[in-house]
């Protein structure tokens, strides 16, 4: 087959260019195309550059359209707003859209679902294989442990997050919330201050730390009468997810219109 031509969005972004610089060690892909917002300071410089490699010959634009349209797939690790019109482009051109963006409200996430009607989307909050698999975990521990056991989900990331929780912290939840059985609208406590009474049981909690150049760290607690389970993970390095990101568009080249997860990527949906 061959080399599939991707386009990364947000390519001066932290997670773009660790994507450009994934994508350059994958002999079976190639950078096609590199995106930053018009008024960016990084528009006309080399991507290759930018993510620290020598030129690639690639420099970075604010006109995607006629990018998507000369690829196979674009992956877009930037802001919710932008990920929707990336999206409306993507289906434009018929070529996989990979989002690894957090932070989407209702209807930002709704505004995903319509495109993916015309697009092959893979979205999650955590393009890792650790990450996927503690989710399973997470879900087959709070299917197994009822009420008495408090589930807490804590997270902590670098300085310059915008969004909480986390992307990841809300998938650990969503999977909590499955094992469960119960919906994580109805169930999940985003915010305690002041006096807040007792605990109610079946409350799915979260806590958001934020310092430094922490990659990602998460932890699901299961509090139980004089016994606790705690899962978690630990980002070493942003290069996991660009990996998985990149195993996205490979998995999703030639397949159907439709929203994915990187449980669908993975093979994990039935763990
Ligand atoms: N799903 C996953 O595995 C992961 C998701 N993320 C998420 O990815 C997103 C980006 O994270 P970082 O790279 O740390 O942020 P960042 O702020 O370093 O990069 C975002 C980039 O997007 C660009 N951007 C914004 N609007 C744009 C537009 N209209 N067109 C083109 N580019 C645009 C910005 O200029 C910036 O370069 C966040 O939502 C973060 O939570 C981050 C790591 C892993
Ligand atoms: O913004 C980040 O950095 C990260 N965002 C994702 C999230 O919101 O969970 C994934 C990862 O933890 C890093």
């Amino acid at each position: 087959m061959s080399q599939m031509r991707l386009v990364v969005v947000g390519a001066s972004g932290r997670m773009g260019r660790t994507l450009v610089r994934a994508i350059a060690e994958a002999p079976d892909l190639v950078l096609a195309g590199a995106v930053e917002p018009e008024g960016s300071p990084h528009l006309g410089t080399d991507a290759g550059v930018l993510a620290g490699l020598p030129p690639l010959d690639v420099t970075v634009s604010d006109d995607a359209l006629p990018l998507f349209a000369a690829a196979e797939g674009v992956i877009d690790f930037t802001i919710p707003k932008a990920s929707i019109a990336f999206a409306g482009l993507a289906a434009q051109a018929r070529i996989v859209h990979v989002i690894g963006t957090t932070g989407f409200d209702a209807a930002e996430q709704a505004a995903v679902e319509a495109a993916a009607r015309h697009a092959t989307i893979v979205k999650s909050g955590n393009m890792s294989l650790g990450v996927n698999l503690v989710a399973a975990l997470v879900k087959r521990v709070a299917a197994t442990l009822d009420d008495s056991f408090d589930i807490e989900v804590l997270e902590m990331h670098h300085n310059r997050k915008i969004d909480a929780p986390s992307g990841t912290a809300l998938l650990l939840g969503e999977a909590a919330a499955a094992g469960r059985q119960v919906a994580l609208s109805s169930h999940g406590v985003f915010e305690r201050h002041g006096i807040t009474g007792a605990r109610t049981p079946g409350e799915i909690g979260f806590a958001t730390l934020r310092g430094g150049t922490v990659v990602g760290e998460h932890e699901v607690i299961f509090a139980g009468p004089h016994e606790r389970i705690s899962i978690g993970h630990r980002a070493e390095d942003r290069m996991i997810f660009a990996r998985g990101a990149l195993a996205a568009a490979r998995w999703a080249r030639g397949r159907k219109p439709g929203l994915y997860s990187m449980n669908d990527v993975l093979g994990l949906a039935d763990i």
